[in-house]
């Protein structure tokens, strides 16, 4: 948990990489966030909107069929019946607002630090793009009481109460899901339990996430980039969106396809280092987050990898078909994460064997 913050140390950033907008005062798109070649980009995108993700209920019997289509098919699919109390959900949401309407000067506060991987900022992609995103976002790993601290000396436990149980509720939902891919994967017992891997904390747990992300309504939407087009590190990632769109998927042959959001389900998407687990069955999906000229919009992603020194291999999860070969060197999720920093996309061409 903490732990994660460990594999971000190395690579430290620059303050202006750090300090988002203070947005309550932008009356006009700056140029720093206009983004030029966008135009095209996003009528391409929206005239192919006419599809849409599959639907999952977990209760499903065939849960694990539905589920293990739906990641190699799209990369992402809608998740109902998933038993995260609602009002659970709408505090974190209600939470998350609070916080993001705080003034500028107060959320500062809670800033990540250069070397940081917690706190409030903007995207950590952002180094990779000449242009800023229409975002900021705030950082959990482990617990939240030292941030909220900064902000609520006296007061911390309304914001960090519903974020710690968000975090026990979104580990065990994870767990069900990771049996369910990984079983229709046929992915080891060993490989699904983490067995031998361990954090620096000495626990086998899972490195895990919580990205609060705020995406103020923009004065001049058709050139802001709300978050570019990314794929998400993890192993898989569940995501939260209040009612206000803006996310889009790509897909193949297809284009950028709208996930339209439902407050009462989840979106559930596939990461790198399941990727690299699957052989490139499951290929991590492309995302990224138009922006509204009239609403905010507000999102909680939860991202769920094995332990930081778990070794991430097709080679030896049983993944593999008879004379298939592995198409990825292994690595652990420690370095794999260092690699992402490091070089973002162009990560996983340089495991590629
Ligand atoms: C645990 C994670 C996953 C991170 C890094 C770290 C904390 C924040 C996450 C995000 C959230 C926003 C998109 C992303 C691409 C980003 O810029 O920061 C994500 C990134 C990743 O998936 O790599
Ligand atoms: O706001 C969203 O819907 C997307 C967030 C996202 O992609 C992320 O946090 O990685
Ligand atoms: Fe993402």
């Amino acid at each position: 948990m903490v732990t994660l913050s460990e594999a971000y140390r190395d690579h430290p950033l620059h303050l202006h990489h750090i300090i988002p907008l203070d947005f309550s005062s932008a009356g006009t798109l700056p140029e720093t966030h206009a983004w030029p070649e966008l135009d095209d980009f996003a009528t391409n995108g929206c005239s192919n909107g006419q599809k849409s993700i599959p639907v999952i209920d977990l209760k499903d019997p065939n849960a694990m069929e539905v589920i293990g289509i739906a990641c190699e098919k799209w990369g992402v699919f809608e998740l109902r019946n998933h038993e995260i109390p609602l009002n659970l959900i709408e505090e974190v949401d209600f939470q998350a607002k609070r916080f993001f309407a705080l003034p500028s000067q107060n959320k500062l506060k809670a800033l990540r630090s250069p070397g940081g991987a917690t706190g409030y900022g903007v995207a950590r992609i952002s180094p990779f793009f000449s242009k800023y995103m229409w975002h900021e976002g705030f950082t959990i790993m482990g617990s939240p009481v030292d941030l909220a601290k900064r902000i609520w000396p006296n007061d911390y436990a309304p914001f960090c109460d519903p974020m710690e149980n968000y975090q026990k509720q979104m580990k065990h939902l994870s767990e069900q899901l990771k049996h369910l891919i990984f079983n229709f994967l046929d992915i080891s017992n060993e490989a699904k339990n983490w067995v031998g891997s361990t954090n620096s904390s000495g626990s086998g747990c899972a490195c895990t996430a919580i990205q609060l992300n705020s995406y103020p309504s923009c004065p001049d939407p058709n050139r802001a980039m709300g978050l570019a087009p990314h794929t998400d590190t993890s192993l898989f990632t569940i995501l939260h969106q209040s009612n206000t769109n803006g996310l889009q998927i790509f897909k193949d042959e297809v284009g950028w396809v709208p996930v339209n959001p439902d407050p009462t389900a989840l979106v559930v998407n596939t990461g790198d280092i399941l990727h690299i687990m699957s052989n490139g069955r499951f290929r991590s999906v492309l995302h990224r987050v138009m922006v509204n000229g009239t609403r905010p919009r507000y999102s909680v992603a939860y991202f769920y990898s094995p332990p930081l020194n778990y070794v991430v291999s097709a080679s030896s999860n049983g993944v593999l078909k008879s004379g298939e070969l592995a198409r990825f060197h292994s690595v652990t999720v420690k370095e794999y994460i260092g690699l992402k920093a490091k070089n973002l996309e162009k990560a996983l061409c340089l495991i590629t064997i």
